[in-house]
């Protein structure tokens, strides 16, 4: 006895409204890097080039730093996009929009450090069983310097990867790789992996704040070497914060 077939509907192959010949291979791209180094702004940059070929596209994205469902880049853009979670199905997210009579010949999926690795798999099911091509775009590590579970999985299964180019600058002036976490003012390595927050170390009042400690918490890019010293350099704090915990 045969399985059933559970391929997708075959308005899954982009339409000849996209110019990409039909049966061109999909490919699953990530491009990843600190933050601040402008993955938001590639991600609208490639859905802006691939809307405008005609092709018909989701923008995905999770816990973007406006609160807002959107993809929003510090030079200014801004786009709407889906607000998915970890228990999003991507593959039932897709075939509802097929289903709606709906093209999606492409995902542009940002914050993808925070996908999990079965929603990666899903991702690289719809490249090869529906052709679908996926852009995501994502932090390489956390504060604690570790991949993401997410990104790691990204890094193992995706066709193509790039650190972006973009260098973002320790205070020292070397480029900075990694991101410091900052509460009231130190560097700390430990506390939960997602923490929800911007590079602007001078919240409004009332914004920027942990969600349970009511801390103000940013994040800062670093050098490796000022990483792993803990040194924030000199800051409105007074010069050079070390790491606390
Ligand atoms: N006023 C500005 N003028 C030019 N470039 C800017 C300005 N503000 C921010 N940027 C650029 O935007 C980048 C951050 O882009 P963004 O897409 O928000 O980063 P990411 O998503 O990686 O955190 C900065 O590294 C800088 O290059
Ligand atoms: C390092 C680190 C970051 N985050 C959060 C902080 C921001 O909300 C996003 C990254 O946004 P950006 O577009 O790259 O600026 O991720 C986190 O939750 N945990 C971390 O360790």
């Amino acid at each position: 006895m045969t399985a059933p077939d559970r391929s997708p509907a075959p308005a899954s192959i982009p339409a000849a409204g996209g110019r990409r010949a039909a049966l061109a291979p999909a490919h699953l791209r990530f491009f990843h890097g600190p933050m601040d180094c402008g993955k938001s702004t590639l991600a609208l940059q490639v859905d802006h080039n691939q809307s405008r070929q005609g092709r018909s596209g989701l923008r995905l994205t999770q816990g973007d730093r406006s609160a807002g469902p959107q993809i929003s880049s510090r030079v200014g853009l801004s786009r709407t996009a889906v607000e998915v979670d970890t228990g999003t199905d991507l593959l039932l997210l897709v075939r509802s929009h097929w289903a709606e009579g709906r093209r999606v010949d492409y995902l542009v999926v940002d914050e993808a450090q925070f996908l999990t690795p079965a929603q990666v798999d899903q991702l690289a099911e719809l490249v090869d069983a529906s052709h679908v091509d996926v852009y995501a775009f994502g932090l390489t590590t956390d504060f604690r310097t570790r991949l993401f579970p997410g990104t790691q999985r990204l890094l193992e299964v995706a066709d193509d990867v790039q650190r972006i180019q973009v260098e973002v600058l320790c205070w020292c002036g070397a480029p900075g790789l990694l991101n410091a976490r900052v509460v009231d003012g130190a560097m700390v390595r430990s506390g939960a992996t997602v923490v929800v927050a911007d590079t602007a170390p001078t919240p409004a009042p009332g914004e920027g704040e942990g969600p349970d400690t009511g801390a103000d918490v940013h994040y800062q890019v670093l050098c490796r070497h000022h990483h792993v010293l803990g040194q924030l350099g000199p800051t409105a704090a007074g010069p050079g914060q070390l790491a606390l915990s």
